[in-house]
């Protein structure tokens, strides 16, 4: 809590002295309040009213307040602050009291003298108070709500950093005064809470959901279990689920009588919600519907994370390490070698397709090698919202209960794909033939990603897609447009534009054609020829005819060459290294790197090749040897877009100048990757020229860093949160002089789960460690 500011008040009075009140005087005090009085300005203090007299002592032996009453009339002469902390419905009359204790202008104009506030659950009937004891709302009252708590009660129990990272919500009236709201603001400030406003109605509907509800449940299931015959029994096996799930019906039960008696019609409605879910849970059980079943356990087990992340738009993994550690950063020292056998995770690009057409799909698709990364991940949640079953992923095995074509089901808000472009440009397609609207939005880099993209070609269908400024993130997508199939000549070679509109041109009338410049990636066709739908392709020109349907067919999801692509980048630079990749897709489409290694001099072998489920596979098998520097093809550019970064670092360490053209598609992926990995190769002391397209980069050999054996220095490198400049730096210090620290490390997480501990098997010396974060 340091850094905050304690309230600029006179005289705090705290009305209802228990675990509220005594909470917020203890946050006040560990935030320092009173702080260091102006001369002559009088005490500054915290006092206290409260019925009962054992607990105001308590208080003042706790050094929680200066002083305090039984009565409140004495106290009410020289407080500045009000906080009225009284079950609901002991409000009226404590407002009563106020009334008559205050003249009315220190409650008026634009900065009153006084300022009052309450701690009340609901707010509709604290209003009702208010305007029965003093027949208006007067300008200094702000009504307020700390969403926080505790089963236990009484001022003995108060905890200074119960509002600490809490939600507070305040509820000014038109009437009320900037300034008094501003005055209690600073006061839950101080006391490390998060502070929002929203009006009364709107507040109570929220409370009822969130809160009241689940309070009224707990109530009621201890009860029920209360009044049975074994009800000895039932509480002497009460595991934990039973335990945690009525936690709160330990709750002052005077204070919830006082809840729902004040919030009575909102309670009400959420109480009819409730009930018709658990109705349709009910007629799943009793019709053994497991689908039914599984579709809302599953998305009920997910959902939690899932609104954590969508809220703060962030990925799931820097989600959870900035709230519960800080960020990321990996430390590289310098040198060692690479050698072992290891199976990198599995695809992405064919991880994502597998749960969208799986779901698209009539039956149950098993997917197996699933990478359970979080842009992947966040594609199997989407589906979750939208009611397709989903099992899964167990250790890469996922059962993708398929809807049919026109079985999704519109989601209740926006669909949130993270760190992923693909996942947002194939559901763009996807998403604009169903017959709902759609929302997608992504975390902070994928906002910044152009969508126009995607969304021209598919106005052109018909679709009606809104997006933001410049043609970014978020998409709003109306759904129930009757698309119409057209022939597209992609601006750009695009896989993810490709799969977008064959994905639309499923439920588009006719047919849908698209030319690409060059080839790019060809999972979506493989698969939907996989699910029994005709894709043709003639030269670089390929099509289908909406209006069929797909049939559920097992996928086995080869490792992801782009993710195999770091540690043959990390054996080709290393002396001594020996290393086997075992299982990793070798599609036509995706072997740019296998080819650019090896015109740069790679040792670099193909064994067991093999077709698992209408993908190659083979082991890669990469010896060191010394790499020169080349001119890169062009042709070779999209079937190696996502190894750039790793490449970068392998042309570093060649002998010779790298060029490298063409490659303008590289500075929209999830960071500018061609100045990202410039940025990084300067601190390094790399030399290169940065181009519009592409990048010319010299390398030294070994001989030219600072270290023998080196090719160049260390540094702290900013990742800039995209994953593979991430892991390219990682693998840039086995030839680095110094240690390579590398900032902002989450992403990594996107699609390349447990990367550092793979890379530590097989020799590289990297760690992670977390930077706390100061909110
Ligand atoms: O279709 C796909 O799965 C992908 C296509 C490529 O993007 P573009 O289509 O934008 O080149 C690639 O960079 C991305 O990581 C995955
Ligand atoms: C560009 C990438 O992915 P996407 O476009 O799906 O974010 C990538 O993984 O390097």
């Amino acid at each position: 809590m340091g850094g905050t500011t304690p309230p600029n008040e006179a005289r705090i009075l705290i009305v209802g002295l228990g675990l509220i009140g005594g909470s917020l005087a203890a946050a006040l005090r560990a935030a320092g309040f009173p702080g260091t009085p102006a001369e002559g300005s009088g005490p500054v203090e915290i006092i206290a009213c409260d019925p009962d007299r054992s607990e105001i002592e308590r208080g003042i032996e706790m050094g929680l307040i200066d002083s305090g009453d039984t009565r409140l009339t004495p106290l009410v002469e020289g407080a500045t602050l009000i906080v009225l902390a009284v079950p609901v419905l002991a409000m009226r009359g404590v407002m009563a009291e106020l009334a008559a204790a205050l003249p009315p202008e220190a409650l008026e104009g634009d900065s009153p003298r006084v300022a009052i506030t309450d701690v009340g659950s609901t707010k509709a009937a604290v209003r009702d108070c208010a305007l029965a004891a003093f027949g208006r709302l007067p300008a200094g009252l702000v009504l307020g709500h700390p969403i926080a708590g505790s089963e236990k009660s009484g001022v003995a129990a108060a905890d200074p950093r119960l509002y600490v990272n809490h939600k507070v919500i305040l509820t000014p009236a038109g009437e009320t005064a900037p300034a008094a709201v501003a005055r209690v603001k600073a006061m839950w400030c101080a006391c490390g809470a998060d502070v929002l406003q929203m009006d009364v109605d709107r507040h109570d509907q929220v409370l009822a959901r969130t809160s009241h509800l689940p309070h009224l449940l707990a109530f009621s299931l201890v009860d029920t279990l209360a009044r049975q015959d074994e009800r000895l029994e039932i509480f002497r096996y009460a595991a934990g689920g039973f335990r945690d799930f009525t936690r709160i019906a330990g709750s002052d039960p005077v204070m919830w009588r006082d809840i729902f008696t004040a919030n009575r019609d909102a309670v009400l409605a959420s109480l009819d919600d409730f009930e018709a879910g658990l109705g349709r849970l009910r007629r799943a059980v009793e019709a053994g519907d497991g689908d039914a079943m599984l579709s809302i356990f599953d998305r009920a087990s997910h959902a939690r994370h899932y609104f954590d992340t969508l809220l703060n738009q962030t990925s799931y993994q820097a989600e959870y390490q900035m709230q519960e550690q800080g960020r990321l950063t990996f430390r590289a020292a310098p040198g060692g070698r690479v050698a072992g056998r290891i199976r990198v995770p599995g695809d992405k690009s064919i991880s994502h397709r597998s749960i969208m057409l799986g779901a698209l799909a009539e039956g149950i698709t098993e997917v197996k090698g699933f990478l359970e990364g979080e842009d992947s991940l966040a594609t199997l949640q989407a589906f979750r919202e939208m009611g397709v079953a989903i099992e899964g992923p167990h250790q890469g095995r996922v059962i993708v209960h398929g809807v049919g074509m026109h079985g999704l089901k519109a989601p209740s808000g926006p669909l949130y794909v993270g760190n992923a472009g693909t996942a947002m440009r194939l559901f763009a397609g996807l998403l604009a033939g169903q017959a709902f609207d759609t929302e997608l939005i992504g975390d902070a880099s994928l906002t910044k990603r152009p969508m126009g993209r995607v969304a021209d070609p598919l106005r052109l269908m018909g679709a009606k897609i809104d997006t933001a400024e410049g043609g970014r993130p978020p998409l709003k997508i109306h759904g129930g447009q009757a698309l119409k199939g057209i022939t597209y000549d992609m601006p750009m070679a695009s896989a993810q534009v490709k799969s977008c509109l064959l994905l639309a041109g499923l439920y588009a009338e006719g047919e849908t054609r698209v030319r690409e410049p060059a080839p790019t990636r060809d999972h979506t066709e493989r698969m939907l020829a996989g699910f029994g739908y005709e894709v043709q392709r003639e030269g670089d020109t390929c099509w289908l005819r909406g209006g069929g349907k797909l049939t559920a067919a097992p996928i086995d999801v080869p490792s992801d060459i782009s993710s195999a692509t770091f540690f043959l980048v990390a054996a080709a630079i290393t002396p001594g290294s020996n290393l086997v990749l075992e299982h990793v897709g070798i599609n036509p489409t995706r072997i740019g790197v296998i080819n650019i290694l090896k015109l740069m001099g790679a040792d670099l072998r193909l064994t067991n090749e093999r077709e698992v489920g209408g993908e190659p596979v083979a082991d890669l098998h990469i010896r060191y040897a010394p790499l020169k520097g080349i001119d890169i093809p062009v042709d070779q550019v999209p079937l190696a877009i996502d190894e750039f970064p790793a490449l970068f670092i392998a042309a570093a360490c060649a002998n010779g100048t790298t060029r490298l053209r063409g490659a303008e598609e590289l500075r929209v992926k999830e960071s500018d990757r061609i100045q990202a990995m410039a940025d990084g190769l300067a601190t390094l002391g790399v030399e290169h020229t940065v181009r519009e397209d592409g990048i010319d980069i010299v390398g030294s050999g070994k001989n030219s860093g600072k270290a023998k054996g080196a090719s160049y220095g260390g540094g702290r490198i900013d990742s800039l949160g995209d994953h593979r400049i991430a892991m390219a730096f990682t693998v840039a210090a086995l030839r680095a002089g110094a240690e390579i620290v590398i900032d902002d490390c989450a992403n990594v997480a996107t699609s390349f789960p447990g990367f550092t501990e793979l890379a530590r098997a097989v020799g590289l010396r990297v760690s992670e460690e977390t930077q706390e974060v100061r909110a």
